[in-house]
């Protein structure tokens, strides 16, 4: 069997082993991931401290080791709750350590009771493992799948307060106790062990989410214009074929604007980049009050748009397509004088995939330009595009 010595190395070996992976995720944009660095260095250093504490001083072996370990599941916990968006004041914990801090020293040098320090350091741990464990259920209707992490996390959590608890009433009621923390006898071996790897169970818990964080972050960064964080071009193509898929199943309509800036270069030109871009995002808050909530408005690049409209037949879509036109016209000033062409198409038995749908509004979209822009035009088949509204 391991000496308790070697148990404490090895979780401390564990700690360096979370922190070097925590290491690579520092500038993932993750918030807690700070915290999570700080835990392993501390949990290193409180089992080293444990296990060679006594070599020093009793005030290493005694107050230093078990403030430095307390310190990292609380540290562990900080960084759970940034993970879940949750702010954490730090002075209640900073008064908490101190406490137990305090309690350490009273049973080392007013009563020297090993049983008792055992005891408020188990207490200590499995109260910080039961608020870890509050923290990620509290923030439960916010969970996206896989539910895999927080389950883990849960029953880890549950574990690691489940054997801190039994450690400490073992130590009240039990027979053949331990009388020192570095007894290789084997209840105490095994559950110094359990203990030792508690903490870098819960980072390996904390890094799970903050892998699903990071996916989600790249999801939305694929997924969304970073300017006006609508739809980006990938995620139209994507809602795109799904609603083609859906319309073919249902034999519900489906339609298109495509939707272009007018004369957008010279807001650049004139005033500058930054005006053409409150412009942009101007343009996409009056489109997004017209919308519904099935409609998805998507930049496709430039000052080009699309905004996919399923269950919506060619009239509903002209209507709307004509009240965006109406609105940003009225906005001229806010819109640094830039008005809008829209080209109409809706979905028609043939189309197997997206690009004929697209083609059509692409030419009724041309036909409006071409005709003077600042307005809508209809795809028509076999004949020129329609106009649905001119402007005044
Ligand atoms: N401010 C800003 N400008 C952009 C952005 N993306 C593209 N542009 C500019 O948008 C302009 C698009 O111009 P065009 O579509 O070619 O021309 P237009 O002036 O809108 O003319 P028409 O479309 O023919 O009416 C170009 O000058 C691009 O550099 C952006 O994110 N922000």
């Amino acid at each position: 069997m391991l000496s308790t010595k070697e148990i404490f190395l090895i979780a401390s070996l564990l700690c360096f082993v979370s922190y070097l992976i925590l290491f690579s995720f520092r500038e993932d944009g993750v918030k807690g991931i700070r915290q999570l660095l700080l835990a392993s260095v501390l949990g290193m250093a409180g089992n080293i401290l444990y296990a060679y504490g006594r070599e020093l001083s009793p005030l290493f072996a005694f107050e230093i080791a078990n403030t430095v370990y307390a310190s990292a599941p609380l540290a562990v916990f900080v960084g759970y709750r940034h993970l879940f968006g949750r702010r954490t004041p730090s002075r209640p914990l900073f008064l908490l350590l101190a406490l137990f801090c305090a309690g350490i020293s009273f049973f080392h040098y007013v009563v020297d009771s090993f049983s008792a320090r055992t005891m408020l350091a188990s207490m200590f741990q499995a109260g910080v493992a039961l608020a870890i464990g509050h923290t990620v259920l509290s923030r439960r209707a916010a969970w996206h799948k896989p539910l895999y992490p927080k389950v883990f996390i849960l029953s880890m959590c549950a574990l690691v307060a489940g054997g801190h608890l039994f450690r400490a009433l073992w130590q009240l009621y039990g027979t053949r106790q331990p009388v020192s923390l570095l007894e290789p006898s084997g209840w105490n071996v095994i559950l110094l062990a359990a203990g030792g790897f508690a903490l870098p169970v819960l980072i390996f818990g904390a890094l799970l989410i903050a892998h699903r964080r990071i996916v989600l972050m790249a999801e939305y960064a694929a997924n969304h214009d970073f300017l006006t964080g609508v739809w980006s071009r990938r995620a139209f193509f994507e809602m795109g074929e799904h609603e083609l898929a859906r319309a073919g199943r249902t034999g519900l309509p489906m339609s298109l604007l495509l939707v272009d800036l007018d004369n957008f270069k010279a807001v650049n030109d004139t005033q500058g980049h930054d005006r053409g871009d409150q412009v942009l995002m101007e343009f996409v808050s009056h489109v997004r009050h017209e919308l519904r909530v099935v409609d998805s408005l998507c930049r496709l690049g430039g000052d080009e748009f699309a905004v996919l409209m399923p269950d919506t037949d060619l009239p509903g879509a002209a209507a709307l397509a004509a009240r965006l036109r109406a609105k940003v016209d009225m906005a001229r000033e806010r819109m640094a004088g830039v008005t809008l062409s829209i080209g109409v198409a809706t979905l028609r038995d043939r189309d197997i995939d997206l690009k004929a749908l697209i083609k059509r509004a692409d030419i009724a979209l041309y036909a409006a330009k071409e005709r003077g822009r600042n307005r809508v035009f209809l795809e028509q088949e076999g004949t020129l595009p329609l106009v649905v509204k001119h402007a005044a």
